[in-house]
């Protein structure tokens, strides 16, 4: 089997009393896009930054190609870094800018002229090579920083929140122009965000952070459909969370009681078993079927309609049970359960077992 292209090994990072990363452990292949998503706090930077070499890991190891990288100082581990705030040189100009790492290492003129042409190109910004930082837009300046990062050709360029100081708009434009040349260069790609929607809009993988630890790795389909934690099951897409009891667990399977009548059997299962405990059902609001009229099946719940939301191609309904609990289901406009319902109606929710998680 070939090695894996690079390798984080059992990092872990305590800076005093704080624990800031606890055991990170993943393999990253060859020209993949990977982000870390998480929280604030959740050990990200720190992570990228010991990638980068900016700070040394307390346990642990990363390997490039086989070769650990912890003991070659930052400058030459050949890894281009973007980062949430401007770093461009201010007193430079654009083309100087993108050409400094080459003549920071030596590169003839010809090819640092070349270089810098190229990545101009590359980031669609011909023409602007004499223009000074301060000339330009926060989303033209982001893109420099990323011919800058890619001018001498590093097999990995690590990204921290490089889009967070930009307005909405642009930074989906710039994340389209980053998946552009992502897929036109192939350089392996370690993005940090805490942007679900920014993750799933450009990663091949995402790693969840959550407390220091990665919580689950995937594509962002796998984690959606199949969230191995609540705090993922939370944090990837909206979902509903009911209180349930236990009936039977094993096997990755689980038996509920939803409110001491409605009875679930079979539903994927997460966590340790603790048979008469509470634990929590896990819906995904799409997933849900609303009836009308009470159906024969006593998996179906009898929910009082509290709020009906418009909010253009779904319809967000929003429901409460006897107990209190709020259930949201989102339908497509037009749906034929909308017509006529009214906040106070009662109506019944129905869903897939399989399409739902219990989590203890
Ligand atoms: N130099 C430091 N000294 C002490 N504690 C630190 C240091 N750097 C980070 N930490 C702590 O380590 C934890 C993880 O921080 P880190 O910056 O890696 O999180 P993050 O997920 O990147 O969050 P953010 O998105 O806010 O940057 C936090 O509790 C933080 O306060």
């Amino acid at each position: 089997m070939t090695k894996p292209f690079l390798q984080i090994r059992g990092i872990r990072k305590e800076y005093g009393p704080v624990t800031a990363v606890h055991d990170v452990t993943l393999d990253v292949a060859q020209g993949e896009f990977l982000t870390f998503l998480g929280p604030s706090g959740s050990g990200k930077s720190t992570t990228l930054y010991i990638l980068a070499g900016f700070e040394n890991p307390s346990r642990g190891d990363i390997l490039l190609n086989g070769h650990s990288l912890l003991s070659t100082p930052s400058h030459k581990r050949n890894i281009g870094m973007v980062f949430q705030r401007y770093t461009l040189f201010p007193n430079l100009s654009v083309g100087e800018n993108i050409a400094f790492p080459l003549k920071v290492r030596r590169r003839p003129k010809a090819e640092v002229d070349a270089k810098v042409r190229e990545m101009l190109k590359l980031v669609r910004l011909e023409g602007f090579e004499d223009r000074k930082p301060a000339q330009m837009s926060g989303g033209q300046q982001q893109r420099v920083a990323l011919a800058r990062a890619l001018a001498y050709d590093p097999p990995v360029l690590l990204m921290d929140e490089p889009l967070s100081a930009l307005d909405k708009k642009l930074r989906e434009e710039i994340q389209h122009e980053i998946r552009r040349i992502h897929q036109q260069t192939e350089v392996t790609i370690l993005y940090v965000t805490h942007d679900q929607e920014e993750a799933l809009r450009l990663s091949d993988r995402i790693a969840v952070f959550s407390k220091g630890v990665i919580d689950q790795i995937g594509t962002g389909p796998e984690l959606y459909a199949n969230p191995a934690t609540r705090f993922v099951a939370e944090f990837i897409g909206d979902s509903d969370f009911l209180p349930c009891d236990l009936l039977r667990a094993g096997n990755g399977r689980a038996d509920i009681s939803l409110g001491g009548t409605a009875v679930v059997a079979n539903v994927p299962f997460h966590g340790q078993p603790a048979v008469g405990g509470r634990a929590a059902l896990m819906l995904r609001p799409e997933r849900l079927k609303l009836m009308r009229s009470a159906p024969p099946a006593a998996s179906a719940l009898a929910v009082t309609v509290s709020d009906i939301t418009f909010l253009g191609n779904n319809i967000h309904v929003a429901t409460e049970t006897a107990k209190g609990d709020g259930l949201a289901i989102r339908l497509p406009f037009g749906h034929e359960a909308i017509s006529s319902l009214s906040r106070g109606d009662t109506v019944w929710l129905g869903f897939d077992p399989a399409s739902a998680h219990v989590f203890c």
